[in-house]
């Protein structure tokens, strides 16, 4: 895996450059500590070009493949492939069920197995960070995972009253588009027939999904607190024998005020990739 890592390290970007366009405007940004200071680099250190020709994005795009390695290239593009249609039929599902009841109420109990299987199988996007196969930051993949893991099981599914409430739909919808637009980006990137309307989805969808689906996900928390209080759930109260104590209420409290420092972070990561993508800006770092 060790050669794998260092070929996506310096094949990283590669997208940026196949956005042909004017040159790339260098951009100084300070860094954050979400860890974006790898994906800016990387750009940097290929030394893409933005205003590339049709000729060399193509030889480009040849180049990333082979560096990749066959095996991930593969293992990637059945990923996204299963993920794009996994997303598909959740929003085929709740279109059907919204125009067959006219309601969403039992929306999620109706979706949510799938739900489920989908969002937990991206548990694999921090693999693939981890073992070096895409560039995205783990902690940038690892906070937008878990948060998602933890509204799926630790909070939807847990809490049964809250299921029907408007907030899930709210983000529900939003993941669900976001995931369709997204995983068929990465499979039409690996397969070098990448439709623009696709890309320019993928790069300012997210403006105004992401404030909705934080929305959902916050209201859908905050809707659980008085069941949360009133039943003691997952709570270790004193005296045990081993002298823990857990408030989950409280760590619900808590989770909903980390999203004040951190879901800016991942929303401006976002913006940098859709100048870098988009507008083939070339980041640059500056040191600290
Ligand atoms: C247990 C307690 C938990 C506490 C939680 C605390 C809360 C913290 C706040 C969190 C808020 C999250 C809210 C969120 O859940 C709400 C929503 O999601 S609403 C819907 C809108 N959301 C979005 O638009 C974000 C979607 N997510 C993402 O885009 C990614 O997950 C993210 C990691 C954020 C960004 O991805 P990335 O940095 O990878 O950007 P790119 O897509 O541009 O990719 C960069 C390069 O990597 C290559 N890549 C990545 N993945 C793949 C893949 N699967 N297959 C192939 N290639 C991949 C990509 O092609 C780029 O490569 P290159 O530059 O070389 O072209």
């Amino acid at each position: 895996m060790g050669r794998l890592t260092e070929a996506v390290a310096a094949g990283g970007g590669a997208s940026a450059a196949r956005s042909a366009g004017p040159p790339p405007t260098p951009l100084p940004l300070p860094s954050t500590s979400l860890g974006c200071t790898a994906t800016m680099a990387s750009s940097e250190e290929d030394g893409t070009n933005g205003g590339a020709s049709e000729a060399g994005e193509e030889k480009e795009a040849t180049g990333k493949r082979r560096r990749l390695g066959l095996l991930a290239t593969v293992w990637l593009t059945f990923y996204n492939i299963a993920m794009t249609a996994g997303w598909l039929v959740l929003a085929i599902a709740m279109v059907r069920f919204y125009m067959e009841k006219g309601t969403h109420k039992g929306l999620y109990r109706s979706i949510q197995k799938t739900l489920k299987f989908f969002q937990t199988f991206a548990l694999l996007e921090i693999v693939h960070c981890l073992i070096g196969i895409v560039p995205t930051s783990v902690i940038v993949a690892g906070v937008q995972v878990s948060s998602r893991i933890f509204m799926v099981w630790l909070i939807t599914h847990s809490i049964k009253p809250i299921q029907n409430e408007e907030s899930v739909v709210l983000f529900l919808v939003a993941w669900t588009v976001t995931e369709i637009t997204r995983y068929s980006f990465y499979t039409f990137s690996l397969l070098d027939h990448l439709p623009y309307f696709i890309k320019w989805a993928r790069y300012n969808f997210f403006i105004i999904l992401y404030p909705v689906g934080v929305v959902g996900e916050l209201l859908t928390i905050h809707a659980a607190l008085p069941y949360v209080k009133k039943t003691g759930m997952f709570s270790i109260r004193l005296p045990n024998k081993y002298n823990v104590s857990f408030d989950y209420y409280y760590f619900l409290l808590i989770t909903m005020a980390s999203y004040i420092p951190l879901f800016p972070q991942l929303y401006f990561h976002m913006l940098r990739q859709r100048r870098k993508v988009l507008h083939g800006e070339v980041i640059v770092e500056k040191d600290d």
